[in-house]
């Protein structure tokens, strides 16, 4: 990923060339000319590196250092000066400046010193996160998953966390849109403030302002009081978009200035009010589709779609179904009070092959249903949907069986033992269930080593 910088001089020229010329190095360089300008780009978007003057009218280039420093502490400043003396560089690298570069410089000197910062902090943060992988500290323990696409997901929630950047989440249903939402606030500096949720696809297109704005009393039929909207409700917070994708164009203009501006008029209203507000949307559809069939405005997505976080479907994270059964297998058997400890290995292979269309939702409830209904304190296979019992419906990368004849040996003994539990262990009935001769049935339970007295009393 290209890695960004934050420029900060007051010489609108000067800023605008070492931008330009930290872009052709290969990095993503933003301008900006005084430090609280810095300060809002910073809060917007993820930068790697700070690159500012010393000397910045207003607010000094060392208070942006303090500033930076303490909010976001993994992000190296390096600082600008024309005034550098060995005591004013020791003081700046005390108050955590990564270095000083003195003015008139060479780009080159720019370009190794950015080297060796960006170098720095990806090591510390690799080693942080090793060492919280190790503590097992995450703070994302409401996420579950171990898988590398998931984990990449984690990463981007990290990242992107304690900045203010718009976040637009894409995933299908039941992938854990919501669930991310929730984790990106709870780990915000907003954290203690509101978490508001709207979804967009279930509001009436009429309401659906109001909702969002709010309105004044007698602003329409109906309206009988005020009425404040969600994103005055989040103000401080995070406002949750979810379904944006089913916004109706009509609404489209106003949220994109609210976006835009933070600043809305409630319906009726003749002033406007401004919040501030993080905002995450979400959606399963896929929005350049929707902008390319002019269902969706193009400058509103891009406005949302600061910092994307694809949601991979469970199929795709398949090696992550044992982890997640067995946490909504914990979750649930202690919520519905029924001792049910663990699956048998029938049960996890069909749940690990099952496609999942409605994904982590589906899986839960799956292994909810299994804990209702289980007899004994292992699920198995009766205990779960008739769906699961198929073939396995495998597909992507995951198409190929490692050793086909085990896989196929796995799947003929998963049926027959189904079908002598439906038969009550009655040979003649489960070879009718299969579709096959008494005697085909017979040699395939002496081939497959199937124990019948144990099978059936399982
Ligand atoms: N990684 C995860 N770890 C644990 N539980 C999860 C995870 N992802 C999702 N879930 C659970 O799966 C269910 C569905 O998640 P969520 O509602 O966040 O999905 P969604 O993508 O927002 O769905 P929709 O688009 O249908 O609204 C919830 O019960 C949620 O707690």
């Amino acid at each position: 990923m290209t890695q960004s910088i934050l420029v900060v001089d007051d010489e609108e020229r000067l800023a605008d060339v070492l931008a330009a010329a930290l872009e052709d190095l290969g990095y993503r360089a933003t301008a900006v000319t005084s430090a609280q300008a810095a300060l809002a780009e910073l809060e917007q978007a993820h930068f790697d590196l700070v690159l500012t003057d010393l000397r910045l009218p207003v607010m000094g280039g060392r208070a942006l250092l303090r500033e930076a420093r303490s909010r976001w502490p993994g992000k190296p400043v390096v600082v600008l000066t024309a005034f550098a003396t060995v005591r004013d560089a020791v003081e700046l690298v005390k108050e955590g400046a990564f270095d000083y570069i003195a003015k008139p410089f060479e780009m080159e000197d720019v370009a190794a010193t950015i080297r060796r910062a960006l170098r720095l902090a990806e090591v510390v943060r690799d080693n942080e996160r090793l060492r919280s992988e190790l503590e097992g500290r995450y703070s994302f323990d409401t996420l579950i998953g171990n898988s590398p696409p998931f984990r990449r997901v984690i990463e981007q929630v990290t990242e992107v966390c304690e900045t203010r950047a718009t976040v637009m989440l894409n995933g299908e249903s039941g992938t854990g849109k919501e669930l991310v939402a929730h984790a990106v606030h709870f780990n915000s500096p907003r954290r203690n403030r509101p978490f508001v949720a709207v979804n967009c696809a279930a509001i009436p297109e009429a309401l659906l302002e109001s909702e969002l704005f709010g309105h004044v009393k007698g602003a329409f039929t109906g309206a009988l009081s005020d009425r404040i909207g969600r994103f005055a409700a989040a103000d401080g917070g995070t406002l949750f978009l979810d379904e944006i994708g089913d916004m109706p164009m009509a609404i489209q203009a106003k949220l994109l200035r609210a976006v835009q501006e933070r600043s809305f008029e409630a319906i009726g209203a003749n002033r406007s009010q401004t919040v501030d507000v993080r905002l995450i949307a979400a959606t399963h559809k896929d929005m350049r589709q929707a902008v390319a069939d002019g269902r969706f405005r193009e400058d509103l997505f891009y406005r949302l779609n600061v910092f994307p976080i694809q949601l991979p479907a469970l199929r795709e994270r398949a090696e992550d179904i044992p982890l997640l059964a067995g946490h909504f297998l914990t979750e649930l058997s202690d919520s519905i009070g029924k001792r049910v400890t663990g699956f048998s290995p029938a049960a996890l292979a069909a749940m690990a092959g099952h496609d999942w269309p409605g994904n982590i939702r589906e899986l839960h409830n799956c292994v909810e249903r299994a804990v209702i209904v289980a007899k004994s304190p292992t699920i198995d296979m009766p205990d779960l949907p008739r769906d699961l019992f198929g073939a396995p419906r495998r597909n992507g990368r995951d198409a190929l069986p490692r050793d086909l004849d085990a896989e196929l040996e796995r799947i003929e003994r998963d049926f027959i033992l189904e079908a002598l539990r439906r038969s009550d262990g009655v040979q003649v009935k489960a070879a009718r269930l299969l579709g096959i001769a008494e005697r085909s049935l017979w040699h395939r339970i002496r081939k497959l080593g199937i124990k019948l007295g144990r099978t059936v009393a399982e």
